[in-house]
Order: C-alpha cells, then structure tokens, then sequence
C-alpha cells in the first residue's frame, strides 16, 4: 500500500461520516466490509483503527461516506471520544453470543447520547444472529435497550448477508441528509480537499486486500449496486487508509476551517 500526501480529486457531492463501534471481534471490521463491498472477510486480524472512503448512492443522490472502523482491542475501557466525537451518525455492534460486548455497547450507547446532540443519527446492531445456538443476548433485550435510548435496532448475521444491515446504514446515511442545513459541516459540499499526514500503513494485508475490494479495480467484479430500503448503491472508487485518533481528531478541526478531507491512495 502506498500512503500518499496527495489531494484526490475533490468529491462533488456531500460527506457522511460514521463511526462503527464495539467491543472486540463483534464483527465490526467484517460489517464494514460487507456493507461497502457485499462481500464476507471471514478471517483478518487487525489491531488497528480503520478509514474507508466510498460513494453510495442513497434515493438516487451520490454521497460520499466516511467510516471508521474502531478496532475493539484497544478500545475495551470505553467510547473511543476521538471517533464518536468525530462522526455525523453512529454504529453500536455487538454480538448476540456475548454478553460482555452487550452490556459494553449499551454503555458506548449512553456515553455517545450524553456526548453528542440529540437526535443524532445512531443505531444498536446484534451480530452473529446465525449463531442462534450460541445466543447469551435475548433479541428483546437489545431492542428494549435501543427503545430507550431511542435508537434503531436491529439483529444480523454478517457472514449470511442480512438485508437489514444495509437497510440500517441506509437508514442511517438518510437522517444524516435529512438533517443537514446549510449551516452543517460535514454534510456541505467539498470545495477543496487536503491531506492528512497518514503514518505508512503497517499492515500491509488488510488495506491492500479491502482496498482492492473496495477500489473496484483489482481482483473480482466490483461492487454491485444495493437494491436497499433506501434504494441505496455502492460504487466503485473507495480507499481503506490505517486511521491514528490524532487524525480524526485533526480533520474535524480542519474540516471546519476548510472542508477539510482526509484520504490517501492505495
Ligand atoms: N458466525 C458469524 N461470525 C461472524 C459474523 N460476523 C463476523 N464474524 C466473525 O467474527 C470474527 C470477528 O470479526 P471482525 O470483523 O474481525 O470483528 P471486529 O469487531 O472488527 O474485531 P476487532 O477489530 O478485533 O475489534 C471473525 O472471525 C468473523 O468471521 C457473523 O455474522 N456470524
């Protein structure tokens, strides 16, 4: 992978950014990926914070979405601030086989309300549903808890393509649009991009490989488009950079000064 300090061509449309969170090996990373690419990683390690950058398509508007994907290894003591303060909409997972990761999300979940405005876009998703025999997680217990925090919910299987998980992103990126003003930020068109100083990626085999998925230019077919709730699409085109909270925590602040975009090429 190569890290480069220059400026992609500045995105026409507005920016959504999401932060995908959760207690470690719930299925966050392959979440992300399924979402973006509709296809399964069973099997990476990574224990590093991940960026993805990729158009979708939602009610026929092209948009640009941001996600980070907050490795659980480093993050098990508690919201990661740097990312739920930098993200529009946010995505709590845990796995319905572990109870831990439950009871961690349901906390994640009322840091971030008490840490962002209300209303912010924000949705609890169960994992692993495929895994019924292994279940620590009643179904009614995480849409009891989403009720009261007044959040989407939702259970999926990641490995067996639920529907609902693009519907629940989409849903997501849709109230993002839907309460964007002028006034805000993240959602106004780019006029200019600028770089971030991203650290050389160390582990080569995870971005390279969902770069290559996401980027629709290496191996296999790229990505089709979704037939989502929302009539939502994937394109082709995206990037996956390491991502360090130093950045995120730089690109809001530049971002406000100057519709900051943080991205690299692979
Ligand atoms: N059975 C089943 N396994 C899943 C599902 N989603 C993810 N997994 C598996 O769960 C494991 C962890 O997935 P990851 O996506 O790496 O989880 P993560 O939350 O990103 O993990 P960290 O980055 O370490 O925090 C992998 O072995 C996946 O194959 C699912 O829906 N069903």
């Amino acid at each position: 992978m190569k890290t480069e300090e220059k400026a992609p061509p500045p995105p026409a449309g507005p920016r959504v950014r999401i932060a995908v969170l959760g207690k470690v090996n719930v299925g966050k990373s392959a979440l992300t990926v399924r979402f973006l690419t509709r296809r399964f990683i069973g099997e990476y390690r990574s224990n590093t914070d991940l960026l993805y950058r990729q158009t979708v398509t939602v009610n026929s508007c092209p948009l640009e979405v941001e996600i980070v994907d907050v490795s659980g290894e480093s993050r098990d003591r508690g919201l990661p601030l740097e990312a739920a303060q930098w993200a529009d909409a946010c995505v709590l997972v845990y796995s319905i086989t572990d109870r831990a990761s439950f009871e961690w999300a349901l906390l994640a979940l009322a840091h971030f309300r008490r840490l962002r405005p209300a209303g912010t876009p924000t949705a609890l998703l169960a994992n692993k549903a495929d895994l019924e025999h292994l279940r620590a997680v009643a179904e009614a217990e995480g849409r009891q808890a989403a009720l009261q925090a007044g959040c989407a919910f939702c259970e999926v299987s990641v490995a067996e393509n639920s529907a609902a998980l693009y519907a629940a992103f989409e849903a997501l990126v849709s109230e993002c649009c839907s309460a964007a003003s002028p006034s805000a930020p993240s959602l106004a068109p780019h006029a200019h991009s600028h770089p971030v100083a991203l650290k050389p990626a160390r582990k080569f085999s995870v971005t390279k490989m969902i770069g290559t998925l996401i980027g629709g230019g290496g191996a296999g077919s790229p990505p089709k488009a979704a037939a989502g709730a929302g009539g939502g699409g994937v394109g082709g085109g995206g990037t996956v950079v390491e991502c360090h909270k130093a950045d995120l925590h730089r690109s809001r602040v530049l971002q406000r000064r100057q519709n900051f975009s943080a991205t690299a090429s692979l």
